[in-house]
């Protein structure tokens, strides 16, 4: 019953990896209870340093400080990628506009635009709109991602096998090319009128996400029952959270993980950069070979939130309900017919 109601979030030390058969052992009975538990643990021993993590934030800020006039100029309407900047009220989730802006980056590749045979989801390759102003954010956005690859891959590795998994096993969904995918988020504060919503209840859609929030909070975590529990922020430590291609790999033993964001009270800013550890777009997620599979539960059947094991059509979903007005201009043929 414990796990029906958790109160706290568990705090993983990444570098318990490099230990001894001890500490790997207690490393995995963390994991496993962590991701079979609330779905959602802080992690610590990660190795990306205070000034790593600075560079991108003093760089986040700075192009938050751009007039707006300099943030529209990137606007993610000019993307059919959905790659740029979205202003204050433009993001919808669960049918309801979210409270913050944000700049959307993903790998830098060249348009793709998809032949006739090829998927829709061909779309959400191409490149990134960067400010002219801030060549200092390219190089930290970039860098970022580069990093949390490394940090995101070994934590993936780690959580199969403290399941019991072959730790590579989906090693050849992310080569050559993975669409990782970074967000630079501010919550500018309460809405004028409407629910505190900075971003509504959601999952996400990948495998795992590694999130860097501020000290102002705001982040909370669906539990079974259908209360809220705080995620608050820990000076140094990533929020993890499991995505929708962990609950398609598993076939339900684990979960992903609904969460939303409270809005901060009044006019008080809150940050935040979550990363997205995804495979690549063509990536057909095979079900884990792991002792538990034959157990497992199934996974979660809800008509309005179909899961997909091709991920590009997971992401795609995700990001044309997301941004609607991107969607309507760019990509009418995705709109729910009639
Ligand atoms: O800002 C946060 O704390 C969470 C953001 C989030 O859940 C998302 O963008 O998917
Ligand atoms: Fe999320």
């Amino acid at each position: 019953m414990t796990q029906q109601h958790p109160t706290a979030l568990p705090v993983i030390d990444l570098s318990l990896a490099d230990g001894t058969p001890a500490d790997r052992a207690r490393l995995h009975d963390g994991l496993r209870a962590a991701a079979t538990g609330v779905g959602f643990f802080q992690l610590t021993g990660h190795g990306v340093t205070p000034a790593e993590t600075a560079a991108l934030t003093s760089a986040m800020r700075a192009f938050f400080a751009l007039p707006e006039a300099d943030r529209l100029a990137i606007s993610n309407l000019n993307s059919p990628h959905f790659r740029g900047y979205t202003r204050t009220g433009d993001e919808h989730t669960a049918g309801r506009r979210d409270w913050r802006d944000q700049l959307d980056i993903g790998p830098e590749l060249p348009p793709h635009v998809p032949a006739p045979d090829e998927p829709a989801y061909w779309w959400l390759e191409g490149p990134n709109q960067w400010p002219a102003a801030l060549p200092e954010l390219r190089a930290a956005a970039l860098h970022w991602i580069d990093r949390l690859d490394g940090v995101a891959r070994r934590l993936l590795h780690e959580l199969l096998a403290s399941i019991g998994a072959r730790p590579d096993f989906y090693d050849d969904a992310f080569s050559p090319h993975p669409h990782l995918h970074l967000k630079l988020v501010r919550y500018p504060g309460s809405a004028p009128a409407g629910p505190p919503q900075g971003v509504g209840t959601h999952k996400d859609y990948g495998f795992v996400t590694l999130l860097l929030q501020d000290s102002v909070g705001g982040l909370q975590v669906e539990r079974p029952d259908g209360t809220f529990l705080d995620v608050p922020p820990l000076e140094g430590a990533f929020v993890v959270n499991l995505g929708e291609l962990l609950e398609v790999a598993t076939d339900g033993y684990l979960k992903a993980t609904s969460h939303r964001v409270v809005s901060p009270p009044g006019a008080r800013e809150r940050f935040s950069v979550p990363f997205f550890y995804n495979p690549r777009l063509d990536a057909h997620i095979a079900p884990l070979d792991f002792p538990h599979a034959r157990h497992a539960p199934g996974i979660t059947r809800d008509p309005s939130n179909p899961l997909h094991a091709d991920f590009g059509f997971n992401e795609l979903k995700g990001y044309a309900r997301a941004h609607p007005a991107v969607t309507r201009r760019h990509h009418a043929e995705l709109l729910p017919q009639g």
